[in-house]
Formats: structure tokens, sequence, C-alpha cells
């Protein structure tokens, strides 16, 4: 019962927002206190020139109502000087608020990048790529309302309305007491409109990461979309996405806009009252005229700290859930502490499954008690029908993810013991959809290991059977490959896969369905480049068993298991799952004529 009321009062006065705002962006207040600490002495500077400001109007208009020319000989310098004041202030205060919120999303995008890079691969693999783009697009950009000005706002204001109430009192007490009666009213307003635009502000965040996910589908799957005549859907699903945001964007237009009307109303109501009963006061020679100007130009300055504070809270709501996401993702449990880099793996190579159990869900067992000894410098072979779990055991034995029972050893040492650099530096990895950055041929290959020469990159392109082919290419290896390599045939970019991943010089070399994208031609090239790769590892998933039938052993799997195991002459001579597939490999073979005669 307590902890509901608690709960219930800490959502009322979002306390969780402020823990989880400071939590977040504290370490950077500390990082850049000097900047704050600068900052917070230009605003008290602020503060007394407005109080200054204030005196000096009235003294001016007291001065010429009493023909006091002389004091005017010094007020005009003195104004002039406090306006000069006022503008170097601002100008500072605006240029150093700008340089620290910069810096601050810089680091903070920075630190969101890295941790998500740090970040489990089960946990990564579940995230959907527009809410990752809408982080760095969106959320770090609306944290500024609460590093920037609203931060140092949160003090400058109840000390100008502290600062500005003394002086008003002093003036004249019944005034001033005017000016009070709407402080409640003020509050109020900024706390209802501050909660339904931080809603708003919710529903707004989650729209645009959903927009960005259809796009970025949009543009990923452009063929899929031209094949499937799905042009039209698409466009009407994004339209669609677009106009939910346009609505929720009006929607926050609105309540922007009513706030801003409820703060200026009490702010000219209390203006104009003010005004008429000081008037009376002056026609009773109770004030002078002087003290009334002084005395308006404070009333400003006393109500908009209120209403300010109320938007401040308004902006603060919209920033909360920024925050919120943020917090999500940096509150996941990283897997690694540093990112790792290449280092030259010193093992040898070989590779133990004990027992090995892993399931993605909990569920189904995509591995399932598997047991296999890889010695050193071997070439394996893994075959099986679809969902055997092929793809999953090469995920395990690189540390992707962790099996559920059972370990993985290189060389006879746990896997998870290894640091990451060394254990991810041991593996070369073609993987079954080819990846290539954008830049050039060059560029790509270059990303295997540091130190690669121009020698080392055009043997490993030779190796992999695709130097002839780059040299074909107006700019060789210089040739821009575009985002995807959207320029290259699959075979073409696999074998630049394969190029690369001899590049990297790593003890074992996995390739996953290394020839599932390649025509008859092409899979001879990549057959003479596997073969042509000497005293490593090599791990090799494939659908068409004409590539690895000279494989040192041949592991076949079928539903997470390990069903038979040996060289392709025992193999083919037994009943099993085996000789199937290699049945289906050689019905598929006949009606490929070709490639049979390329392979004789
Ligand atoms: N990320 C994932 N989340 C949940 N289940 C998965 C995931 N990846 C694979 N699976 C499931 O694990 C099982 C093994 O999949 P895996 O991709 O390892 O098979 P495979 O033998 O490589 O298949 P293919 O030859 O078709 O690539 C399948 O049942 C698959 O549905």
């Amino acid at each position: 019962m307590i902890k509901k009321k608690w709960n219930t009062f800490k959502n009322m006065f979002l306390i969780e927002d402020i823990r989880r705002t400071f939590a977040l962006l504290g370490p950077y207040l500390l990082k850049y206190k000097r900047s704050y600490i600068s900052l917070f002495l230009i605003m008290l500077s602020q503060i007394l020139l407005t109080i200054g400001f204030a005196w000096f109007f009235g003294t001016i208009t007291d001065a010429a109502v009493q023909n006091e020319t002389d004091k005017l000989k010094w007020l005009l310098p003195f104004g002039l000087g406090l306006l000069s004041i006022s503008l170097a202030t601002t100008y500072f205060y605006t240029y150093l608020e700008s340089v620290t919120i910069n810096k601050v999303k810089l680091e903070l995008k920075e630190q969101v990048l890295k941790h998500l890079l740090l970040l489990p691969v089960k946990k990564t693999s579940n995230m959907r790529t527009g809410d990752l783009m809408t982080h760095f697009t969106n959320d770090v950009n609306c944290i500024e309302g609460v590093i920037g000005s609203n931060l140092l706002y949160l003090i400058q204001l109840p000390l100008t309305f502290a600062a500005v109430s003394v002086y008003m009192f002093i003036i004249n007490w019944q005034m001033a007491l005017i000016g009070f009666t709407v402080i409640p009213l003020a509050i109020a307003i900024g706390a209802v409109f501050g909660i339904l635009l931080r809603n708003n502000s919710r529903k707004m965040f989650t729209q645009i990461s959903d927009i960005n996910s259809t796009l970025n589908e949009i543009f990923q799957g452009l063929s899929v979309i031209r094949s499937f005549l799905l042009e039209k859907k698409m466009s009407q699903k994004q339209n669609s996405q677009n106009q939910d945001l346009f609505t929720l964007e009006m929607k926050n237009t609105k309540l922007r806009g009513f706030f801003y009307i409820g703060g200026e109303a009490i702010t000219s109501i209390t203006y104009i009252t003010g005004l008429c009963l000081g008037a009376y006061f002056v026609s009773k020679s109770m004030i002078t005229v002087g003290s009334l100007l002084t005395f308006v130009t404070l009333m400003q300055h006393l109500i908009s700290p209120l209403t300010g504070l109320a938007g401040i809270w308004g902006s603060f709501q919209s920033s909360a859930s920024a925050v919120e996401r943020l917090s999500n993702i940096l509150n996941e449990e990283i897997e690694l502490n540093h990112l790792p880099e290449y280092v030259p793996s010193k093992i040898k190579g070989s590779i133990q499954l004990k027992n090995i159990t892993f399931s993605y869900d909990q569920q189904k067992k995509s591995i399932d008690n598997m047991t296999l000894d890889i010695p050193a410098g071997q070439t394996v072979a893994i075959v099986g029908p679809s969902g055997a779990g092929k793809s999953t055991l090469f995920h395990l034995i690189q540390g992707f993810y962790q099996p559920d029972s059972g370990m993985v050893t290189l060389d006879h040492n746990p896997a998870e013991l290894l640091p990451p650099s060394v254990a991810r530096s041991s593996f070369a990895y073609v993987a079954q959809e080819t990846f290539l950055f954008s830049g050039t041929i060059k560029d790509n290959l270059l990303l295997a290991r540091p130190n690669i020469s121009n020698q080392e990159l055009v043997t490993a392109a030779k190796q992999a059977n695709i130097h002839n082919f780059i040299m074909t290419l107006p700019n060789q290896y210089d040739t821009e490959v575009g985002e995807r390599g959207v320029r290259l045939s699959g075979g073409q970019k696999q074998r630049l896969s394969i190029a690369r991943a001899i590049l990297k010089n790593a003890p074992i070399l996995l390739l996953d369905e290394a020839t599932s994208a390649l025509d008859s031609e092409s899979e001879l090239f990549v057959k003479e480049a596997l073969a042509a790769i000497k005293n490593k590892t090599t791990l090799i998933i494939a659908h068409r068993l004409s590539t690895i039938q000279h494989a040192d052993l041949i592991v076949v799997m079928d539903e997470g298991k390990i069903v038979q195991m040996g060289r392709h002459e025992e193999l083919i001579t037994q009943e099993g799952l085996y000789r199937k597939l290699s049945h289906l490999t050689f019905k598929a073979k006949e009606k490929l004529p070709s490639l049979k005669a390329i392979s004789q």
C-alpha cells in the first residue's frame, strides 16, 4: 500500500525521470563543470543587470520629472555601460552554452554507439534498425531540454524571482503582493501542460522510430519491393505513418500554444493590474513616477520566471522521454569492457566442442548436446538440411552467443576466457550474406587487419580468384563498390569477402555457405581459392557437396545434432542423410550440364 502510494507520488512528480536524467547526464555536468560555473556566473551578472536596468529606468524618469539635468549627464553613460555589459554577457552566454551542449551531445552519441557495439549479439539482434537510428538522429538532440539553458534557468529563475521580489517589497509592499497572487496559477499551468507535453512526446518518438524502421526496410528491400509491386503499399504505409506523426506534432504545437498563451495571459493581467494600482499610488503621491516605472519593469521579471519555470518543465518533459530511451540502451548489460581490436592470433587453431547445448528462445534447442574435436589445420565441412543448426554452430564457435551448457575451447583453452580481441582475431568469417562497406574495393580489403601491404592485397585477391576481375574495372582496386556493393555480382562480392577473410590471416577460417550465391563458373573459382588456403583450420558450411568432397572431415547435422561424421568416401557408402543430400546435389548437377563440364 505504502509502496503503491510512493509509486503514484513518484509518477506525479516525475521523480524517476529526474533521477534517470541526472544518472545519464550527471557525469557530463561534472566533466564540464567549469563551463557550467562560468555560465552560472554570467547568469548571476544578468540578474544584477536586470535589477540595474529597473533602477536605471526609475532613476532617469525621476531625474527628468524633477529637472535634475546633472544626474542625466552620468545616467546616460551608466545606461549605455549597462547595455554594453548586457550585450557582451548575452553573447558569451549563448556561445559558451552552445559549445557545451554540442560537446555533451557529441560525447553522448559516442557513448551510446560504443555501448551498442559492446552489447551481446543476442541483445542487438532483436533491436530494430529504425529504433537504433532514432537514438542518434533524434533522442540525443532532444536532451538539449535538460542540459542547456534550461538547467541554468532552474537556478537563475528562482534567484531572479527572489531578487526582484525583495526590490518590489522595498518599493511598495501592497503592489508586490499582487504579483504574488499569481504564483500558484503559473505553477499549476506549468505542471498540467508539462505532463500533457511529455505524454505526447513519448508517442512522437515511438512514431519517429516506426517511420525510420519502415524507411530502412524500403531502402534495404528495394529490389523485393519492385519485384512484388509493393511500391504503392509501402508508400501508403509510410504516408500513413507520416500522417500520424503530423497529427502528434500538431497536438504538440497546440499544447505549446495554449501553454504560451496561458503564461502570457497571467503575465499581462498581473502587469495591467500592477500598472493601474501603481498609477493610483502615484496619483496619491505614495510613490514617484520613477518608482512606478521601476516597479512595472520588475513586475515583468517577477512573472516571467514563473511561466519560464513552467516552460522549462514542459521542455524537460519532452527531453525526459528521450532520456528514458537512451537510458534503456545504456542500462543493458554489456558483454565486453572495451572495443576489441585486431591482434595477431597466436593460437594454432584446434577447436573442441564439449556437450554444447544452445537455444535462442529457451524453448527449441538449435544445438543439442554436440561434441566435436577439430584438430588444427584440418578442413571440416558441415552439412545438413536447412535449419539443422550449422550457422548457429558458427556463431557459438566465434563466441557471438554463449552456449546454455557445455563449452567451446580453442587449443583446449575455454573460448569465453580468452580476451575478446584474441578470440575474434582468431577467426576469419565469410558470412552467408556478404556485406561490403561503402568505399573502394581496396578500402574493403584493407579492413581485414592493420598494415596490409599492396603485395599482400594482390596475392589474397589472386587466391580468391577475384584479381583478374578487379583489373578489368576502370579504377581497378580503387573502384567504388557502393554502400552495399551494388555494382558487383553475388559471386564477385563473395570472392571479395573471401579475399578479405584470407587477408585477416587468422588461424581459423569460417565459410558459411560460401558457394550459395555463386554460379557454376564462380563456384569453380571459389573451389580453387579454397584449395589454395593452406595451414589453416577451415570450417565450411556448404549445400553444394561438390565443394567439400576433399574435406578431411564431413560433419552431417540434423536438428542440432551430429548424425554422421567421416570422409566423403566413407559417408557416401553408408545409408543416411549424407547420401540423401549427395543424391540431391547430384540430381541438381544433372540439371546443370555446364557445371559438369567445368568440373571435369
Ligand atoms: N536469431 C534467431 N532467433 C531464434 N531462432 C533462430 C535464430 N537463428 C536461427 N534460429 C533457429 O535455429 C535453428 C537453426 O538455425 P540455423 O540458422 O543455425 O540453421 P542452418 O542449418 O544454418 O540453416 P540454413 O542452412 O537454412 O542456413 C532454426 O530452427 C532457426 O529457426
